[in-house]
């Protein structure tokens, strides 16, 4: 671990080791499925695939439970509520809530790398209550309004 990480509290009851950055600057550590018996995702199912994970993480920081690409390509396997929002007074356990979009079924295994998790800083936001916004170039523009080229 670079020492320059953020100290997180985790308790491990799944059967497998910690998550881990793969890389020297990856983003986020894969979670792998803590099962008990693979579980089959037919066509457009979804299931809630636990990971063994309890974490506590500092004030102010929260956890994304992202897809993984090369699930996404390879299977058309993604998470429903992607990203998933850990929060930081959470205890419970750290679930994936996959889903199958492609049109094949698909096995989760015991210990497959199924979502990958980046915790990041968070803001909260002091609502100040006004009467009129700034004026910018955009305004109220979106939805394609800058065009494709
Ligand atoms: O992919 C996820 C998303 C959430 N959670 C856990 C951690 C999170 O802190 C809690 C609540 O998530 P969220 O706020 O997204 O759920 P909600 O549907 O708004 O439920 P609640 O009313 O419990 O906040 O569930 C997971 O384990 N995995």
């Amino acid at each position: 671990m670079n020492n320059k990480n953020l100290p997180v509290n985790v308790i491990n009851q799944s059967k497998h080791v910690l998550p881990h950055y793969q890389t020297e600057h990856s983003a986020g550590m894969d979670l792998r499925a803590n099962l008990d018996a693979p579980v089959t995702l037919k066509p457009l199912q979804r299931a809630l695939i636990p990971t063994g994970l309890f974490i506590e993480l500092p004030e102010g920081h929260e956890a994304q439970i992202r897809p993984r690409s090369g699930l996404a390509y390879k299977h058309g396997i993604s998470i429903v509520n992607s990203p998933g929002t850990i929060d930081a007074d959470y205890r419970g356990e750290i679930k994936v809530l996959l889903i199958n979009l492609s049109d094949q079924d698909f096995v989760v295994e015991d210990g497959e790398r199924v979502a990958q998790m980046v915790v990041a800083r968070y803001e909260r936001v002091a609502w100040q209550e006004a009467e009129s916004l700034t004026d910018t170039e955009r305004g109220a523009g979106g939805y394609g309004s800058t065009g494709t080229k």
